[in-house]
């Protein structure tokens, strides 16, 4: 066997994060902001701002823009309106005057070329609602976006590598994460689909359909199609928002006929929904319900983030389906690109701060990328081996065909057939030409299969690319081209490496100075140390208010998660009472009865308590008495106070032997009782 020119497995690679700012809204433009109308924040913002001659502090019109891009060092500067401005370096920042063909040629051509080159790719957009995600990976008319751009690239490289022992298979699938369930996009009823699979060997959607492509415009045609199934809707904060995850995965396979090796790449382009705090919403209860699951498969992606970054034993990817979706890209096999984007607004502040810290942090997380070489679902495998099994099978056919057809021997050759009764004679001749009819017949459907076939193996070998050899002017021109690109690229990152060793070296630098300073007064020394006892000591607050910003950031999220729930649990009930739990013939509503359906992942209604059956005839009882209370009568007067009489004298009897002795009746030797109250009370009250 060949052995690969380049390694299999790439380093340890980090996720590269990139930072798009857009432009102020025509809409952000309009809105108008005078003295009286602007928060507290915003004043502070305007007083420091003016100070710095950032902004004109006459002039009140439309909100502010708070961040500031340095591209040229990957840096994003955010203006705090308590303190210090926070600064974030990135592996890109680009402002709102870069395109996407910038963001495209500097960072994701050489993870499209690692794809082609048999490695697994990510590019995902993640952001606050109507920052730009969906303009950064679709793209607009006079913008295209990340995806066509890959589209065409994968094309141009197809083109440009042409050659008859090379055979490319280029294939699609879209899906879409809305309210935790898979749909998928190229079907046509959008059937909902299983992930499978485990954590350890990975997740899988086994049936999502795949189409095949031969072009980049018929990719395009795909993702369009998929995009009028995606679900989509208007919020406060974007008129067109995606309400729901999408991922569109591109599989590359590559066949070289020397080596007898398949290379299969796989790049997802994923273009996230976006975060949306709950007083920014539309009011209505779908909304609520999708932006409560929006938010909870992000705040995963954001729990899986923190783990993998923090080096964390247990990364929490089961928690959501989105988080199960992009395992591979978040800390497994495969080279990934974060794309963050972020609105300029004032009134977003505290939303691009957790854009960006999030951000920040995905830059510490590792992934493993491998080549896939020869892996065992490469489909053009499958594809040569059911080509090669057709051809064969046509070839037996024609074999079969040529044996039924061959001349048959002449009669006299044929061994003499015994001679034939006179009367049948005329049934013999039908029963041989119906033998000759059936013959040809048969013939006849042989020959269907067999074009059949040919057929088959033409619609399957139509869907395998294989170049003829010859490249043409537009194809060197494109390759020229991308060549230039790669040049530029290679430009930024070089100048990209200079600000990094500056950084380094001011760095280095400052701590020498420290061991190495000798100072020629006590007092130079006593004021240098001051001054770094001052810088320090701003450091230390600027970190005590980001962790007060965060601890303040998480209360508030987990206040917005109880409100939703609590507004959701309203809305369910009161749908629920409307609805079928009203019970008439009982005068009264049935309780309400929420179970959690692991399944689902979510509460939902208990069959409603049948009606109780109708209440029967009551039992009647004889009413019940008071009790009897005796009362003592009242004496008389005269009467003298009771004393029992004295029991009655009875002559003695002789006593007898034990022996002679008989058990005397009960009643003789009945012993006088003490009268009861009742008979005292009586007697007392005849007196
Ligand atoms: N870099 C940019 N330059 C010019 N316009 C932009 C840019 N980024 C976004 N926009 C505009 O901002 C608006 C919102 O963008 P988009 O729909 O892409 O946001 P989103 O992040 O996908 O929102 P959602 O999460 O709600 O789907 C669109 O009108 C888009 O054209």
């Amino acid at each position: 066997m060949e052995k690969s020119a380049r390694p299999r497995t790439a380093l340890n690679e980090c996720v590269k994060v990139v930072v798009r700012c857009r432009p102020l809204s025509e809409r952000e433009k309009k809105e108008s902001y005078d003295e009286v109308s602007k928060s507290r924040a915003e004043l502070k913002w305007y007083e420091r701002l003016s100070t710095k001659s950032i902004v004109d502090s006459k002039k009140f019109d439309g909100p502010l823009q708070v961040v500031k891009v340095w591209p040229e060092r990957g840096t994003v500067q955010v203006y705090n309106p308590k303190g210090e401005d926070k600064l974030f370096t990135y592996d890109a920042a680009y402002d709102c005057s870069a395109d996407t063909q910038t963001l495209y040629d500097e960072m994701v051509r050489p993870l499209v070329a690692s794809v082609l080159d048999g490695f697994n790719g990510c590019v995902f957009a993640y952001g606050q609602t109507g920052t730009g995600k969906t303009h950064t990976m679709e793209g607009t008319a006079d913008d295209e976006g990340v995806i066509p751009r890959a589209f065409r690239h994968i094309w141009s490289h197809i083109e440009n590598n042409a050659s008859p022992d090379v055979t490319h298979l280029v294939a699609c699938s879209y899906v879409e994460l809305y309210l935790e369930d898979v749909r998928d996009l190229l079907s046509k009823d959008n059937k909902k689909l299983t992930i499978r699979g485990q954590e350890l060997n990975g997740f899988y959607i086994p049936e999502m359909t795949s189409v095949v492509c031969k072009s980049a415009a018929e990719m395009v045609r795909v993702m369009k199609a998929g995009n009028r199934n995606r679900a989509a809707g208007r919020t406060d904060m974007n008129e067109h928002s995606s309400r729901s995850h999408a991922v569109f995965l591109v599989t590359v396979e590559t066949a070289h006929r020397k080596t007898n090796r398949i290379r299969v790449g796989k790049l997802n382009l994923v273009d996230l929904a976006g975060s949306e705090r709950q007083r920014k919403t539309g009011a209505s209860a779908d909304r609520l319900r999708e932006a409560s699951r929006i938010n909870q498969a992000l705040s995963s992606l954001g729990n899986v983030i923190s783990a993998l970054a923090e080096n964390s034993p247990h990364v929490p990817y089961r928690d959501s389906k989105l988080t199960r979706i992009l395992q591979d890209s978040l800390g497994g096999n495969s080279k990934t690109i974060m794309i963050a984007n972020i609105g300029p607004a004032s009134y977003n502040y505290d939303e691009t701060i957790t854009t960006l810290r999030y951000a920040h942090r995905a830059k510490a997380i590792k992934n493993k990328p491998v080549r896939n070489e020869d892996p065992k679902d490469a489909k053009l495998r499958e594809y040569q081996a059911e080509i090669e099994r057709l051809r064969a099978l046509i070839e037996q056919r024609r074999a079969a065909d040529g044996r039924r057809r061959a001349p048959r021997p002449p009669r006299a050759q044929r061994p003499a057939p015994p001679p034939p009764p006179p009367p049948h004679a005329e049934e013999e001749t039908v029963s041989i030409e119906n033998e000759h009819i059936i013959a040809e017949s048969t013939i006849e459907q042989e020959k269907c299969k067999t074009e059949e076939l040919e057929l088959q193996i033409k619609s399957l070998e139509e869907r395998l690319v294989q170049g003829g050899g010859g490249k043409d002017l537009i194809n060197n021109l494109n390759e020229s081209q991308i060549i230039l690109e790669q040049r530029n690229m290679e430009i930024a990152e070089r100048k990209k490496r200079e600000v990094e060793m500056q950084q380094k070296i001011d760095l280095e630098e400052e701590t020498t100075a420290i061991v190495t300073n000798t100072f020629a007064t006590l007092q130079q020394e006593v004021d240098h140390k001051t001054q770094r006892l001052k810088k320090c000591l701003s450091k230390y607050a600027s970190l005590r208010e980001e962790m007060v910003e965060q601890r303040e950031a998480h209360d508030s999220e987990r206040r917005e998660h109880e409100a939703l729930q609590a507004a959701l649990i309203a809305e369910l009930r009161r749908r629920l009472l409307l609805a079928d739990s009203f019970v008439p013939e009982a005068g009264r509503a049935t309780v309400l009865r929420l179970r959690y359906d692991d399944d689902s992942d979510a509460w939902e209604a208990a069959a409603p308590r049948a009606a109780p059956p109708a209440a029967a005839p009551p039992r009647l009882r004889p009413p019940r008495r008071a009790p009897l209370r005796l009362q003592p009568l009242p004496l008389p007067p005269t009467t003298r106070p009771y004393r029992p009489r004295a029991a009655p004298q009875v002559p003695e009897t002789p006593v007898k032997k034990e022996a002679d002795m008989e058990p005397a009746p009960r009643k003789a030797t009945a012993r006088p009782r003490a009268p009861t109250a009742h008979q005292r009370l009586g007697t007392a009250g005849v007196r």
